[in-house]
């Protein structure tokens, strides 16, 4: 028997289906997520993320399709399976007459093992508001909390759906460095997000979903070295200048044009920014505005896709 053999993965999804009437949610989808990974589901509005998170979770049922965690169905073993999983939904709701504390027991009380409450406040930062109640806690607290009812059974897998959604840049920030000591002691993680920058924060491995399907996967630097690394020129000129003006470009990748202007992607910055300028005075255009940046994986989505990940999924 081999090491794979005898360390099952953590989740294995083959041909995972999901449709609402006419709507193809999750489309043959196949996933494996190895045990001490962190793997960040990424999409745009309605790709399919969370009903992805729903059918490994076991919340929902597939319309075709195995999910198997730990090498377990959710069909023939749920026990045991929700015995080594913790859920931080999107949005949970705490009985706002509840303490902290009262409602991280309430959570522990569901599970046969687990750690103590004392052991879930300081894991997630919380030990100062042990006393509060939920409902007086600010919104990166109850992220927190939610994060701790998760982790009430000691899970060896957790699923977080848009964990840091809404929280300011420190509450994020310290949300991260809690994340990544839990990864640290070895647990599967696994999250969706729509913050790149946390994707490439704590992901080893990111999977873009778009239209129930996988896109592209990898981790977050083979994802963008995929697009041959390089620089983004986003230029606003008038009269609005056609691709054709840019076609033979030095450095040049690829070219966009959108409603906001050009989006060149470039080998090398400074060929390419000498022979805009020029094509730009030849033409006698006007520049309205040009930046550079490093590619980003919204990129990397805009190229395997054709839309953007802060754009919703087109009907
Ligand atoms: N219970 C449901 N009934 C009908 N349609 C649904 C249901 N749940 C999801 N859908 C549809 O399935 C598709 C995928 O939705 P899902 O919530 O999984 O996307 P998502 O990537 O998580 O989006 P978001 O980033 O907005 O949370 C969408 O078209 C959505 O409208």
């Amino acid at each position: 028997m081999d090491r794979l053999e005898r360390t099952p993965p953590a989740i294995e999804a083959r041909g995972l289906v999901k449709r609402f009437g006419g709507t193809v949610a999750v489309d043959a989808l196949e996933l494996r997520v190895e045990q001490g990974e962190c793997m960040g589901l990424l999409g745009p509005n309605g790709a399919g993320k969370s009903t992805t998170l729903e059918l490994l979770e076991g919340l929902q049922r597939p319309t075709a399709g195995t999910v198997r965690l730990f090498g377990l169905e959710w069909g023939k073993d749920a026990a045991r399976v929700r015995a080594r999983i913790g859920i931080a939904p999107q949005e949970t709701r705490f009985h706002g007459k509840m303490t902290v504390s009262e409602t991280l027991q309430l959570f522990r009380a569901f599970y046969p093992r687990g750690l103590p409450v004392d052991a879930l406040l300081q894991l997630v930062g919380l030990e100062e508001k042990r006393g509060a109640y939920a409902m007086n806690l600010s919104g990166g607290q109850q992220h927190r909390l939610s994060l701790a009812t998760a982790l009430a059974g000691d899970p060896e897998l957790l699923f977080l759906d848009e964990p840091t959604a809404g929280l300011d840049p420190r509450s994020r920030q310290a949300l991260w460095d809690t994340l990544g000591s839990l990864k640290a002691q070895g647990r599967t993680v696994v999250l969706t997000t729509h913050y790149l920058e946390e994707a490439r924060a704590l992901c080893d491995r990111v999977v873009i979903l778009d239209r129930g399907r996988i896109v592209a996967q990898g981790t977050p630097a083979k994802l963008l070295a995929s697009l041959g690394g390089g620089q983004v020129i986003e230029l606003v000129a008038s009269p609005v200048p056609t691709p054709e003006v840019f076609a033979d470009l030095p450095a040049l990748r690829s070219l966009r044009l959108h409603s906001a202007g050009l989006t060149l992607h470039v080998a090398e910055l400074q060929p390419a920014l000498s022979g805009l300028l020029e094509r730009v005075r030849a033409r006698g255009l006007t520049l309205r505005s040009l930046s550079t940046r490093e590619v980003t994986l919204d990129d990397v989505f805009l190229a395997c896709t054709g839309h953007g990940l802060g754009e919703d999924t087109p009907s």
